[in-house]
C-alpha cells in the first residue's frame, strides 16, 4: 500500500500526519499506524493524525498514539494539523474542526498555531499531585531537580499504578519564576518521555493556578522541545478561554511503500 505522508513536529511532539479525506487509510489496522511510528522499523512519530472531511466543520482530525491505538485529545497534534489544513489550502487563519473531544478553534498565523482548548471544570487535588483531564488526563506533580529526574521510571509506575487499565499521562513540574514552569511529560499510549505534551502543559498551568503556585492567566510552559503558552479565565465552575499557543512546523514529505 503506497501513500503520501507528511512528517510534522509541535516542540518536539512528532506526528505523521495524512491526508485522508478520500477515506483511503485502513483505520483499523492498529499494526500498520504502530509501524508507521516505529523510529527503527517506520518513519518515527510519537503519534499519527488523520485528517478527514467533516459536514459541519473545516475538518476532522483523527488522532492515534505510537502504540497504533487510538486515543483522547492531542494539542500539540492538534496545533499541527491546523498548519497542515492551511498547507493543503482548506483553511486561512481561522477555523474550527472536530477532534474526539469536540469541536475547537483554532488560528494560524505562519508556524504560530493558537488551539482553543475545552472548558474545565473538574480538578481532583491530592496530597503530592494534582489531577485533570484537558481533552487527555494528566497527572500533575511538582519535583525539585527537574532536569535530573527520572521521568521514565516515574512516569511509568504512577501510569500503572495509580491510574487503572486507562492510564494517565503524567507531567513532572518545577517552577521557574511568577509564570513560568518548566514541564517534562511522560506519555501514555507512546509508554516514554515525549519532548513536549500540549494537553500536559495545559494541565500543568491550569494545575498551578489552581494550587496558587502563581496568579497569572498567562504562563510560559518550558519543555525540552521549546516553549509553549496556555492562556485561561476563572470562571464559578473552572476555567474557560483556555488557549494553547506555540510552534508548528512541517518538517517532510514522503511516501510510504
Ligand atoms: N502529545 C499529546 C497527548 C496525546 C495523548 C496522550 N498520549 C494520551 O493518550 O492520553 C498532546 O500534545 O496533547
Amino acid at each position: 500500500m503506497e501513500f503520501t505522508f507528511y512528517k510534522y513536529q509541535g516542540t518536539g511532539n512528532d506526528f505523521v500526519i495524512i491526508d485522508n479525506r478520500d477515506l483511503f487509510f485502513p483505520k483499523e489496522d492498529t499494526a500498520l499506524v504502530a509501524k508507521i511510528c516505529d523510529r527503527r522499523f517506520g518513519v518515527g512519530a510519537d503519534g499519527l493524525l488523520l485528517l478527514e472531511n467533516n459536514p459541519s466543520a473545516d475538518f476532522t482530525m483523527v488522532y492515534y498514539n505510537s502504540d497504533g491505538n487510538l486515543s483522547t485529545m492531542c494539542g500539540n497534534g492538534g496545533r499541527c494539523i491546523v498548519h497542515f489544513a492551511k498547507f493543503l489550502g482548506i483553511i486561512s487563519k481561522n477555523t474550527n474542526f472536530e477532534a474526539v473531544d469536540g469541536l475547537h478553534e483554532a488560528s494560524v498565523e505562519g508556524d504560530w498555531v493558537s488551539l482553543k482548548m475545552n472548558n474545565i471544570n473538574t480538578i481532583t487535588t491530592a496530597e503530592n499531585y494534582i489531577y485533570l483531564n484537558t481533552g487527555s488526563p494528566h497527572h500533575v506533580q511538582l519535583v525539585s531537580d527537574l532536569e535530573t529526574f527520572n521521568v521514565f521510571g516515574q512516569g511509568k509506575e504512577i501510569r500503572n499504578n495509580i491510574y487503572g487499565k486507562n492510564g494517565s499521562n503524567v507531567n513532572f513540574v518545577e517552577q521557574e519564576n511568577p509564570d513560568t514552569f518548566s514541564v517534562r511529560t511522560y506519555e501514555r499510549g507512546v509508554e516514554d518521555e515525549t519532548l513536549s505534551c500540549g494537553t500536559g502543559v495545559t494541565a500543568v498551568a491550569i494545575a498551578m493556578f489552581e494550587t496558587g503556585k502563581t496568579s497569572s492567566n498567562d504562563i510560559t510552559l518550558i519543555t525540552p522541545g521549546g516553549n509553549l503558552q496556555v492562556s485561561f479565565e476563572k470562571t464559578a465552575k473552572g476555567y474557560k478561554n483556555v488557549y494553547l499557543e506555540g510552534p508548528a512546523t512541517q518538517v517532510f514529505k514522503g511516501i510510504w511503500k
